[in-house]
């Protein structure tokens, strides 16, 4: 392999560090929220976010206020990015299937895939208020069909953000609340004096978030491990270095530690985007952090072929993936790590997070090994169930499993299936025994 790294990201060990930091912060904060509920989730909100209302939930008229702050144009920019996402979440409901199926004569197995009962849907709002973070998780939920969803966000400015709010009331949320952080992920899973607790949380959000969500993952189920954005591009000579640094840059602006890399196999292009990201920076509103981001946590590696960057993007397992290269079917025929695929120049990250219908939450962190993106499925529990419908099934298949009790010295396991047979197949099978093969037994 010939790999060339021509700028680095900040260690790993750092990045331990910061990790570890996160981490303490999160278990102090929940075990504060656990012992002191409403209390606790008021003095946090106060200390961080500088809010400490009444009452946390949004009342019908509050709601109803926030709604008639948003304009029109955007009420309908929200109503046409729901339709989108509506439509491919319900294509995907569509894909799965309830089943039940005859294995053997008599022998009836199936499975049905049942709502979560109650979700709570972070919406990130600290640095951006993250509109469309409440069409992933909140819409979705209801496509799925779940019947209590509950909603909360930081506030901006001192007040619930109206977009939000708008976005979360018309995905159909049930309960809307304005708090951020720790404390929203914490009193929706734990439950306080007000709030009845959810099944599960889902959405994504800062290094926080996500190890609140992480650190209460048993208690409640989670979505996935959705952390700070990352973004990757792969390219080749096909594109110019303009396209792949507004491509680099337009994510890393999410926080300070948003990272972002190009896998290429063209020097010309690294060189060129490492140059237009000065370019850029300089005029970017939000290079400040994006500026950060990139020093800290941005990559640029050259390979000799395109097996190689493969190799170097299942990897990495990124978050977004932009390929744009004379083979971009192919990536997507081979890579099987990474949150979202974006293919081709004609499309980008921003329109997947904001628009298209495609979830954005997705997994970071290299999640993107063992789980896709949050989508319809993730609100839907595979329950199995079987049905034995005639004698003979009863009987033949209550015989293996006599047997296969026994062998692991099930007594008890071993009579479930020895009674059917004695009742069912009319043989008899001595208590506490393993019933003998029928051919034998005649
Ligand atoms: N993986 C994904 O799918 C995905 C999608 C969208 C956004 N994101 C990420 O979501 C994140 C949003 O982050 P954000 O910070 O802007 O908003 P946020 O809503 O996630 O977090 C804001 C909250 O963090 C808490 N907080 C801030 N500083 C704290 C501290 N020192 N200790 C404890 N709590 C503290 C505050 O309570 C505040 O309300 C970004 O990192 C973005 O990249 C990820
Ligand atoms: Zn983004």
């Amino acid at each position: 392999m010939a790999i060339t790294r021509l700028k680095t990201s900040k260690p790993e060990t750092e990045r331990a560090e910061d990790d570890a930091r996160v981490r303490a912060t999160v278990e102090a904060t929940l075990a504060d929220i656990e012992a002191r509920g409403d209390a606790a989730v008021r003095d946090l909100s106060q200390k961080f976010d500088n809010y400490a209302p009444e009452s946390f939930r949004l009342t019908g008229s509050e709601i109803e206020a926030a709604m008639q702050k948003v304009s029109t144009r955007d009420i309908e920019d929200i109503r046409f990015a729901q339709d989108q996402i509506r439509r491919f979440a319900g294509a995907q409901r569509a894909s799965m299937t309830d089943i039940e199926v005859e294995t053997l004569p008599g022998v009836i197995l199936g499975h049905r895939n049942i709502p979560v009962q109650s979700v709570g849907c972070y919406v990130p709002g600290g640095k951006f208020p993250m509109v469309a973070s409440a069409h992933m998780s909140v819409l979705t939920a209801s496509v799925a069909g779940v019947p209590r969803i509950i909603a909360s966000a930081p506030p901006v400015a001192g007040a619930p953000h109206p977009a939000i709010v708008a976005a979360m009331h018309l995905g159909g949320a049930h309960e809307i609340y304005v708090m951020g952080g720790i404390q929203a992920v914490g009193a929706m899973a734990i439950g306080t004096e007000t709030i009845e607790p959810v099944h599960m949380l889902v959405g994504p959000g800062n290094a926080f978030v996500a190890e609140a969500k992480r650190q209460l993952f048993g208690r409640v189920g989670i979505d996935l491990f959705a952390g700070p954005t990352e973004t990757m591009v792969i390219a080749d000579d096909t594109v110019d270095a303009e396209l792949c640094a507004t491509d680099l840059l337009g994510q890393a602006e999410h926080g300070y530690n948003s990272p972002a890399c190009l896998i290429t196999n063209s020097r010309s292009l690294a060189e060129g985007t490492l140059a237009e990201i000065e370019r850029l920076l300089a005029i970017l509103p939000t290079a400040e952090t994006a500026r950060t981001s990139w020093q800290d946590y941005g990559d640029v590696i050259l390979c000799d072929t395109h097996d190689e960057m493969l190799a170097v993007a299942n990897d990495m397992a990124y978050e977004h993936v932009q390929v744009m290269t004379d083979r971009d079917n192919w990536y997507l025929e081979h890579m099987h790590s990474y949150g979202a695929l974006f293919l081709g120049p004609r499309t980008n990250v921003a329109n997947g997070d904001k628009v298209i219908g495609t979830n954005h939450t997705l997994p970071t962190r290299k999640a993107g090994r063992y789980t896709g993106g949050l989508w319809v499925g993730k609100f839907l529990k595979t329950h199995s169930y079987q049905k034995v419908t005639t004698d003979e099934a009863a009987a033949m298949v209550g015989e293996y499993g006599s047997r296969l009790c026994m062998l692991e010295g099930f007594v008890g396991h071993a009579e479930q299936c020895n009674i059917r047979v004695r009742r069912y197949g009319g043989r008899n099978v001595p208590y506490g025994a393993a019933a003998e093969p029928l051919d034998a037994a005649e």
